[in-house]
């Protein structure tokens, strides 16, 4: 792969899964990671949204095994890399092994933002399986600088090639991030990433300010096809990096045309900043708890923005998704006594 400035890894197969409510089509994959592949982009990640293994009642039935849509898309590129993500407890490293034998090649181990020695046998795997290796801090406004630099040198010690500061609720401001990655880069010698959620309209300028401040990783979703009101758009990415005269090595046209053509005509709605991404971003939600809070609104004919307001007070993290539920459940009752 040519020397570039900025990495940019392409989330909209994996993240995009959660706004797909995980229904990708061998189909949609081949043609998404084939313009993605013409693009030049160099990492492409392929998996449930919850990673390996995710296809459970609990985070959402895959309509196509990911395997094969991993195989799919490996098929289609001669240059991008396939990446896929893996949260331990979720995913094992017997799925890893068999992404890596679909031909991924990356791999980005994701953990709590305080529970990085979790990911120390998955890492470990995946060095041994030949794959690059991330290490994906989740959340990670929940913690604060020093506790999150701890975290990462963890990742570090355990083999991990780069780190990434994951913004997994879109709620940090670009001088959160600017701390959050200027600390990692003091401390690591390892790469950094930034991946942002657009919840409250900053996953761009917060991408910029973790550049600026030394990541030389980015994830982007084209056309932000990511949990919540998506990612950083990567097309626009593309453009705004180009006009900085940074090289991503992406071709633009190829980006924006994949974008509109391929991309848009799948959405199941507009990738839009409506009120339930503006409060998972407001409130610190999970952005992949959107459509699982959506259908509990729906249930318990509450509104979104009780559920995740009162989803944010508890601190929920990743693996409770259940709570959504109990919380919808007990609003509920509290507005039945009312009336
Ligand atoms: C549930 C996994 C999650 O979607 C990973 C991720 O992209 C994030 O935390 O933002
Ligand atoms: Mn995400």
């Amino acid at each position: 792969m040519n020397k570039r400035d900025v990495y940019i890894t392409e989330v909209a197969l994996r993240d995009g899964s959660h706004a797909m409510a995980h229904q990708y089509t061998v189909d949609q994959v081949t043609r998404i990671a084939r313009g993605l592949d013409e693009a030049n982009v160099p990492y492409i990640e392929v998996a449930h949204g919850d990673g390996l293994g995710g296809s459970s009642l609990q985070y959402g039935r895959s309509a196509t095994d990911e395997l094969e849509l991993i195989r799919a898309a490996a098929s289609v590129c001669s240059r991008s890399k396939i990446a896929v993500l893996l949260l331990p407890g979720i995913g094992t490293v017997h799925e890893l092994k068999a992404a890596e034998e679909a031909g991924a090649k990356m791999a980005r181990i994701a953990t709590h933002v305080t529970e990085a020695d979790v990911s120390k046998q998955h890492v470990h795997m995946a060095r041994d399986l030949g794959m690059e290796t991330v290490g994906f801090l989740m959340m990670a406004h929940m913690a604060p600088v020093e506790e999150l630099v701890t975290q990462a040198r963890l990742m570090e010690s355990y083999g991990a090639d780069t780190v990434y500061v994951v913004d997994s609720a879109g709620t940090l401001l670009p001088h959160q991030v600017t701390e959050r990655i200027k600390a990692l880069r003091q401390s690591l010698r390892i790469n950094i990433g930034f991946h942002g959620h657009n919840n409250l309209s900053l996953a761009m300028a917060n991408s910029l300010a973790a550049m600026e401040a030394g990541a030389t990783y980015l994830d982007g979703s084209i056309r932000s096809l990511g949990a919540g009101a998506g990612n950083t758009q990567t097309e626009v990415m593309v453009a705004v990096l180009d006009k900085m005269d940074i090289n991503t090595g992406v071709d633009l046209s190829t980006m924006m045309d994949l974008a509109q053509d391929i991309v848009a005509p799948i959405l199941p709605k507009p990738q839009e900043i409506e009120k339930g991404s503006l409060i998972l971003g407001y409130a610190g939600v999970y952005s992949s708890f959107l459509l699982h809070s959506e259908r509990a609104a729906q249930k318990y004919n509450l509104d979104i923005r009780d559920i995740l307001v009162e989803l944010g007070r508890q601190k929920v993290v990743g693996g409770q998704e259940d709570m959504i539920v109990d919380v919808a459940q007990n609003l509920a009752k509290k507005k039945e006594a009312l009336i």
